[in-house]
């Protein structure tokens, strides 16, 4: 999982940590735990007065909690999975207190939860924190007998604990029978707030201590600025090599010299030719590494270095992110080339100091066995965040911190839409994982730029199903069944691009506006867990049903899909839900099956046709009616006629269809006894014809070509639609 985190370009942009948490005089705070123990459902509970539907947390929660008169609480909810603890440290250095939940019905995971605790309470005694608070959640799965003893147990333990921690921090474990983030009543759970804001009124001020001053000890005197620019010049004026020149040389392994500044320049070349095929800086990180190992490998006398893959990361970090101050500060409108590498090397003299890690590491962790190994992060000061691509063009980038809300979500849906779907664990939870991504990739925009707007899952969801919606219709699909269900997979080469799918729809942004209030649209509750449509339902995604191959699904042009889209809005099926609407499964009818329906219609035309001679001619409309007439139509009109076949084709329109009735549905049947007219003897009898296509007498023949909610759908009884799943008989 961990591996999948890295390679995934939006969550690993919030992973490398910022330093937007040293800074600012907020009374913040941080509820953490293990996963799961419930700290977003408190959270909200604080916030809202509501249980609200939580997924793992996978980048943080920030809420202003507690008001009324008191003191606010700016309480950050961390994700609790053991991939996202390692990261609470770089979060931890401006926190005041915190509230650790722990989770009491959690017997097996009793110990470690109190391990992580310990963990917890340290680095927040050496960032310069005041509190910590223990509580105990979801006592209401505790039966009632135990209960009391129980949590004594737990809280004697966190005691001991407690013991164990820095004196700088006032430990309190709290006793609040019964606590339970879902089951407790709103005043029970405002206690906890209540005894926060109590200690911080009257405890010691905030007074954090930055991370790295704490650790001060292991730091040396840094180079001044004026010396470090003049070693970059020096080396920029020693460099000789033109940049094709030394490409080459890198390429074949005979630099003149192997030392920080070729380090540096080839890095920059690489993060250079990466942008171009969309690598990410971990996939750069790799490229640069193998390429250094093969050159270690035919001469290790020329390339001593035992490859340190945290190292390699810190410099491509570091160049990518000195390379994008320089285009910034610059006002650089285009993406940076090999050729820029000097002028973001004056702009960064800092680069050319090879201590440059002792800031961020210490000696004992870059050098470790796991740092060479694989990434580590820093342990003395957070490193730079990546904040901008300076590269590549800034708009191929889809979760962008400039561009405006729709943007960012239409792009991020584009996104989830249109992934390979290779790999069948990613099928099966592509959303939940791309939505953590999501989540990640704002809550890290938003500790730099307050303006961009929260992580909503009910915007995300929407417009995911929205883009869908649209796509299903356009984009060829093939449908592979496993065990875990129905596969859909986008043919390949069929990618779009934002521009290309907001042109093509003609998409606004504002389309959520039609089925969600801006009240309901911009809830705290829509934000924290999926919220219906107040206004209309949500389109469906058109899915082409599994039978169909790769390559029958016909290409529809936008016009339709458009039209399709609408129609599948206004379709009634009853699932109201976000998630995608499954192909509607028709299965087709055995041989037995048909033979009986075919039966059933033959024996009703003999029905009909006795009423008929009788005169006593019952109304209302049935299948085998409908057929019988079309038969009568095309069977009695003649071949060889000028008009042949649309002056019978006109009256055939005129036969109403027994249940939806409208254009579409009745070319359908039309063209359909059409074609199977024109494949038979024209001399049978309706019960032989019947008997030759028996596959007519099936009344859900129409789902083998139309999507449920097409075929039912307001539009397609106003005019003709053409099927999505797959092409009428020829026949006109
Ligand atoms: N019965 C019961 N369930 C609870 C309680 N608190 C939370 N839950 C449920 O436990 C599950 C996890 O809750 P979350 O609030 O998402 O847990 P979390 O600590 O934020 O988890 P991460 O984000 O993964 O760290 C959800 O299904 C909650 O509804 C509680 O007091 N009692
Ligand atoms: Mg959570």
């Amino acid at each position: 999982m961990i591996e999948f985190l890295c390679r995934n370009k939006i969550l690993r942009q919030w992973l490398l940590p910022d330093r937007f948490m040293c800074r600012g005089p907020e009374r913040r705070g941080l509820l953490t735990g293990l996963d799961g123990s419930g700290k977003t459902t408190l959270l909200y509970r604080w916030k809202l007065g509501e249980v609200v539907t939580t997924i793992p947390t996978m980048g943080f929660n920030v809420e202003t909690v507690g008001g009324d008169g008191g003191l606010d609480l700016v309480l950050w909810d961390a994700g609790g999975s053991p991939r996202l603890r390692p990261l609470l440290r770089h979060y931890i250095c401006s926190t005041e207190y915190v509230i650790f939940v722990h989770d009491a019905s959690d017997h097996e995971r009793r110990d470690e939860q109190i391990t992580e605790f310990q963990a917890v309470a340290k680095q927040l005694a050496e960032a310069g924190g005041h509190y910590a608070w223990v509580i105990f959640n979801k006592q209401d799965l505790l039966p009632v007998a135990k209960r009391r003893r129980h949590v004594a147990d737990l809280m004697r333990r966190y005691e001991k604990a407690a013991a164990k921690c820095s004196r700088a921090i006032t430990v309190k474990v709290s006793d609040l029978p019964g606590l339970s983030a879902t089951k407790s009543s709103n005043a029970d759970l405002h206690v906890i707030l209540e005894h926060v804001q109590e200690a911080l009124l009257h405890g010691p001020p905030p007074n954090p201590v930055p991370m790295e001053e704490s650790r001060t000890a292991e730091k040396l005197p840094r180079p001044d600025l004026d010396k470090l620019k003049r070693q970059a010049q020096q080396m920029i004026d020693a460099d000789t090599l033109s940049a094709d020149k030394f490409w080459c040389l890198f390429e074949t392994g005979d630099l003149p010299a192997w030392n920080h500044y070729s380090h540096l320049r080839a890095g920059f070349f690489i993060l250079v030719q990466g942008a171009s095929s969309d690598m990410t800086l971990s996939d750069c990180a790799e490229k640069f590494i193998n390429h250094l190992d093969r050159l270690r490998e035919s001469d290790s006398d020329r390339f001593p270095n035992v490859i340190n893959r945290t190292l390699t990361l810190f410099w491509l970090l570091q160049l990518h992110q000195s390379a994008f101050k320089y285009a910034q500060e610059s006002r650089l409108n285009r993406p940076l080339s090999r050729g820029d590498f000097t002028s973001a090397l004056l702009h960064a003299p800092e680069l050319s100091d090879s201590g440059l890690w002792r800031d961020y590491f210490s000696k004992d962790r870059l050098f470790s066995a796991d740092a060479r190994e694989r990434w580590c992060f820093s342990d003395l000061q957070p490193l730079p965040p990546v904040s901008g691509i300076p590269f590549t063009d800034a708009s191929a980038f889809s979760i962008h911190e400039d561009s405006d809300e729709s943007d960012r979500l239409v792009g991020f849906a584009l996104a989830v839409a249109q992934r390979p779907h290779g790999d069948e664990e990613i099928c099966r939870d592509d959303t939940g994982h791309a939505l953590a991504a999501l989540q990640s990739s704002i809550m890290r925009a938003r500790t730099i730029d307050k303006s961009v707007p929260p992580f909503s899952e009910t915007k995300a969801r929407f417009w995911i199903q929205f883009v869908r919606a649209c796509l299903a219709g356009v984009v060829p699909t093939s449908v592979d069944s496993t065990e875990h269900g129905t596969i859909r997979r986008q043919v390949p080469d069929t990618e779009l691009t934002l521009e290309e799918f907001r042109d093509m729809f003609d998409i606004t942004g504002e389309e959520w506006r039609e089925h969600y209030s801006r009240v309901v649209w911009e809830s705290v509750a829509a934000r924290v867990a999926f919220v219906s449509p107040d206004l209309k339902r949500l389109p469906h995604a058109l899915v082409v049903k599994p039978r169909i191959s790769v390559g029958q699904a016909p290409r529809v042009s936008p016009d339709d899909n458009v039209e399709k889209r609408k129609m599948s809005e206004e379709s009634s099926s009853e699932d109201d839900d976000a998630t995608v609407v499954q192909a509607d499964e028709v299965e087709m009818p055995s041989e037995d099956d048909l033979a009986l329906m075919a039966a059933v219609v033959i024996d009703e035309a003999e029905m009909i046709a006795l009423e008929e001679t009788e005169g006593s001619m019952v109304k209302g409309n049935s299948h085998a009616r409908m057929l019988l007439s079309l038969h009568r139509i095309f069977a009695e009109a003649d071949r060889t006629a000028p008009a042949w076949p649309e002056g019978a084709m006109a009256a055939a329109l005129q036969v109403p269809c027994p249940a939806a009735d409208g254009v579409t549905q009745r070319t359908f049947w039309a063209r359909q006894v059409l074609s199977a007219v024109m494949s038979s003897d024209a001399a049978l009898t309706f019960e032989e014809f019947v008997e030759a296509n028996k596959a007519l007498a099936n009344e859900e023949m129409p789902l083998g070509y139309y999507s449920r909610a097409i075929w039912a759908g307001e539009q397609a009884s106003v005019r003709f639609i053409e099927p999505d799943r797959k092409p009428l008989p020829g026949g006109l």
